[in-house]
């Protein structure tokens, strides 16, 4: 059985008397140690996913299941303990807390979840060991990405979300952050989900979901990914 299961989960929001279908009978698979990139136009429903499947939101209806958790059927206190033990986030932006080194930082993470690995050997994980005792604001925007991805890291979450992980950074850094990414899901068999405008990333993906209008366009899987280190942008 798939790692990761939507069966025609939709979500729809209403203001007013408009209803807006963000996500409309979507089913999909997504594999253990994937790494899977959706790709779709703005306001194709890519974060309404993400969200729903790192236990954010609510389906209107449909099932989500996620490993062993029917995400769908939790309560509020069992998303809570799902997203702190089972999920990474990693967002476009940082969101570290200002007054913390990057090491700090990690380390809330670290003692927030079950089992994880060390804030030391995330940080080394991510090529960062010697700015351990920075303050966010004596960091470049590739850094605290890669400290951000570290924090979600250490909690060794099956699942790890990105949603636009690279779109504040310029192409290079971006590349830096991507390799990263598929390197540490390639290390630790954690799947990657990653949400992106950036269509060049695709052949670097395991699996490519296309949204559009709410609906899955197309789902290709590909058996040869390149190495994200030869996408171009
Ligand atoms: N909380 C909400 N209330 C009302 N409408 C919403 C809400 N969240 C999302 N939507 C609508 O649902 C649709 C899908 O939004 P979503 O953010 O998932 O798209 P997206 O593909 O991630 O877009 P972008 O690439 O611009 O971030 C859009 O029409 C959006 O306006």
């Amino acid at each position: 059985m798939s790692f990761i299961r939507f069966t025609n989960v939709t979500r729809e929001y209403r203001s007013g008397e408009a209803v807006i279908r963000a996500l409309d009978n979507v089913s999909l698979e997504i594999e253990n140690g994937q790494f899977t990139v959706i790709l779709g136009p703005s306001g194709s429903g890519k974060s309404t996913l993400l969200n729903l499947l790192g236990g954010m939101d609510y389906a209107s209806s449909g099932d989500i299941q996620v490993g062993k958790r029917r995400v769908s059927k939790l309560n509020e206190q069992e998303l809570t303990v799902y997203r702190r033990h089972d999920i990474g986030f990693v967002f476009q932006f940082y969101n570290l807390i200002p007054n913390l080194t990057a090491y700090e930082n990690v380390d809330i993470s670290v003692k927030l979840s079950k089992a994880p690995i060390t804030a030391k050997e995330a940080l080394e994980a991510v090529g960062l060991s010697q700015r351990a005792d920075n303050l966010p604001a004596q960091m470049s925007g590739g850094e605290l990405q890669r400290v951000s991805i570290a924090r979600a890291l250490c909690k060794n979450p099956k699942l790890l979300l990105c949603d636009e992980p690279t779109a504040a950074l310029d192409s290079q850094t971006g590349k830096k952050v991507l390799v990263m990414l598929q390197s540490m899901s390639r290390k630790y068999g954690n799947a990657v989900v990653l949400v992106t405008h950036n269509a060049a990333i695709a052949p670097a993906a395991d699996r490519l979901i296309r949204l559009k209008d709410g609906r899955i366009e197309e789902i290709a899987d590909n058996k040869n990914p390149v190495g994200m280190e030869e996408v171009e942008w």
